[in-house]
């Protein structure tokens, strides 16, 4: 079967932002140990990507979004794993609850001129301007060794549909 053919394993990423800063969670085990992150992870059968986003970030971070939109769409084709990722991006600015350190996750409140991308994943840096700035936006990475981004594809788009 071709490689195009494969089903892509549908996540979340949320990031809350307010008051300037953006609230980050340093990954403590797992996939992307060791790097800060937005809170999300698999979308469960049956949820649809929105409410997998909230769920992950109640589990992750202990607080309850209450403005979630999803602002950008981007998929991850690794080298060395069988299937691609597709990961839906969250923006939210209010939330109820207080954020909290879990078993995953280490959340922490970083100035928007100082997102700490050598310690984040190395896509980040390139759609961060985006969705900083409001806008939508969709793409594909091929990353080598899971790390290493070879090639990429980003566009602004009206629409996520
Ligand atoms: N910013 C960014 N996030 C990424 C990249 N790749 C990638 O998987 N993520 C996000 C998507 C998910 O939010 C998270 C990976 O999810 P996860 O493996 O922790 O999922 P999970 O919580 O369901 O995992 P688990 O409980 O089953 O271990 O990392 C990337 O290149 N950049």
């Amino acid at each position: 079967m071709a490689s195009s053919a494969v089903e892509p394993k549908i996540l979340t990423l949320l990031m809350v932002v307010q008051d300037g800063k953006v609230l980050l969670g340093y990954k403590k085990r797992g996939f992307g140990e060791g790097m800060w992150n937005g809170f999300g992870g698999k979308v469960e059968p049956g949820e649809t990507p929105t409410e997998g986003a909230l769920r992950e970030l109640r589990e992750e971070a202990c607080i309850d979004a209450t403005d979630a939109t999803e602002r950008g769409v981007v998929t991850f084709v690794y080298d060395d794993k069988p299937r691609p990722m597709q990961v839906h991006i969250f923006h939210a600015s209010q939330f109820t609850g207080v954020p909290t350190e879990t078993d995953e996750m280490r959340p922490a409140w970083f100035d928007l001129e100082a997102v700490p991308f050598d310690k984040m994943w190395p896509d980040d840096e390139l759609w961060y301007p985006m969705f900083l700035a409001g806008k939508k936006f969709s793409g594909t990475f091929w990353f080598t060794n899971t790390t290493t981004i070879v090639r990429h594809e980003l566009r602004e788009v009206e629409s996520l549909e």
